[in-house]
């Protein structure tokens, strides 16, 4: 019988281990238990569930290097007969128990045209998202709520103004606030929509708050709800603190009308280490994409929180491909493996259906770091910055105007200190924080 597959590449280190012997038991071990033992009929029926092993890539250690650096990237094809298609069916099949097992990291996922048509993805994407605020011929400016907890709604009013007034086009809640009795979370909207009212007015420029979904999963939707009822027209979600399912669930709901930006908080226990876990691609890219999220935020390679620039590259990579085959794996490679596939469900189709995610490289942003985010990055990013921002010298409103001019400066190609000269507020920022090319 015929079959799609979904494929994990993983890294997997050992000094000595037969890496092919590896990830045969890995292939086996983890579809259908056992496989030399079974009676010739029992194989003809088991087939279909069977993993296979697509590619063992063997690399020896660097000459002076420690034998413990010795390591395979290994590629094993899942069917999709094993699994339901829900991300949490998908994870524990690949790397439930093997997450657990050694040296090994999780480095890749790729789909089966099958299981990725079971994901809506992001409801907004990049498009959707400039739509609403009437963007489209620039990076966003994202501000993020500092000081928050032990406030109360005026004083929350009153720093969502100063924000809003700074020109950035969203803003976000901080990770930290949740359900309260001093901000609670439609007084909240309702005070904060007031502001961005207000400020709109005032610059004609339209503003997305991403208000912090929190509480118990099941009440979740309920919360939304009220947030949207209420005016919120952006969800901030913790989605690794709940799951990537939940974020799935949530982005799809008919009422749920707004953008959702997956906050990272938790992932530094998943992605850093080059032994464990599961690569920041894969994490804060293709299964947030895949699971519906409009933003990913994550740490970027210049700021406080660091993380490195070609894992930053990787992440952006994913979130804005267009191309299926950045996704799926080859019917080709599957068949010159020995997969019984089934090409109409794997099927090689050009174009993802997903709509794309904004990256939101984050973390100690200051406006003289707008070069290299935008070098980087190019113009589908949002920049953002909390600290750069509340904590430029001439207030908060001047943070946000900082940051609109190094972004402006960057985009006519002029140095951001020759921009600085004409700009109070540029200029003030460079003396604070400096400029990092
Ligand atoms: C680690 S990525 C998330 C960034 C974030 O949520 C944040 O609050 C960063 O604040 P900062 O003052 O460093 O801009």
């Amino acid at each position: 019988m015929l079959n799609s597959y979904c494929v994990a590449t993983y890294r997997c280190f050992d000094e000595k281990a037969d890496f092919t012997k590896k990830a045969r038991g890995i292939a086996v071990g983890l579809t259908v238990g056992s496989w030399t033992d079974l009676p010739e009929a029992k194989k003809a029926e088991m087939q279909r569930h069977l993993g296979i092993v697509l590619d063992v890539q063997e690399h020896e250690p660097a000459s002076g290097a420690p034998a413990s650096d010795r390591y395979a990237d290994i590629q094993i094809a899942y069917p999709d007969a094993n699994f339901s298609r829900d991300i949490p069916a998908l994870l524990v099949t690949v790397f439930g128990k093997l997450s657990m097992d050694g040296r090994i990291k999780l480095i890749d996922l790729s789909f089966s045209d099958s299981f990725l048509s079971a994901f809506p993805g992001p409801k907004f994407g990049i498009q959707g998202v400039r739509s609403l605020l009437g963007v489209q011929d620039r990076p966003l400016l994202m501000s993020i709520f500092k000081s928050v907890i032990g406030h109360d709604l005026s004083t929350l009013r009153e720093q969502f103004y100063l924000q809003a007034r700074g020109g950035v086009d969203l803003i976000k809640d901080d990770e930290i606030l949740f359900e309260n009795p001093l901000t609670p979370i439609e007084k909240r909207v309702e005070i904060c929509m007031q502001a961005a009212a207000q400020a709109e007015q005032e610059t004609g420029q339209k503003l997305l708050y991403a208000v912090n979904l929190t509480g118990p999963t099941f009440s979740l939707l309920d919360q939304a709800r009220k947030a949207i009822d209420a005016g919120a027209n952006a969800l901030l979600f913790n989605v690794l603190a709940y799951g990537f399912d939940v974020l799935s669930e949530l982005s799809r709901h008919p009422d749920v009308k707004v953008p959702i930006m997956a906050h990272p908080a938790l992932a530094g226990a998943f992605y850093p280490s080059p032994h464990h876990g599961i690569s920041a691609n894969v994490l804060l890219g293709k299964l947030l994409r895949l699971a519906g999220a409009d933003l990913s935020l994550f740490p970027s390679p210049y700021g406080s929180v660091v993380m490195p620039r070609e894992e930053n590259m990787a992440i952006k990579e994913v979130l804005l491909t267009e191309k299926a085959s950045d996704y799926t794996v080859s019917t080709a490679r599957l068949q010159a493996a020995g997969a019984l596939v089934d090409a109409a469900e794997q099927r090689d189709a050009a174009e993802l259906k997903l709509k794309t995610s904004f990256p939101v490289p984050s973390a100690g942003i200051h406006p003289g770091l707008v070069p290299l985010i935008l070098r980087d990055f190019g113009d589908q990013v949002v920049v953002n910055a909390g600290g750069g921002i509340h904590g430029h010298p001439m207030g908060t409103i001047a943070g946000g105007q900082a940051f609109r001019q190094a972004i402006d400066a960057c985009l006519a190609g002029e140095s951001l200190r020759t921009y600085a000269e004409r700009h109070p507020e540029l200029k003030a920022a460079i003396e604070a924080w400096g400029i990092k090319e």
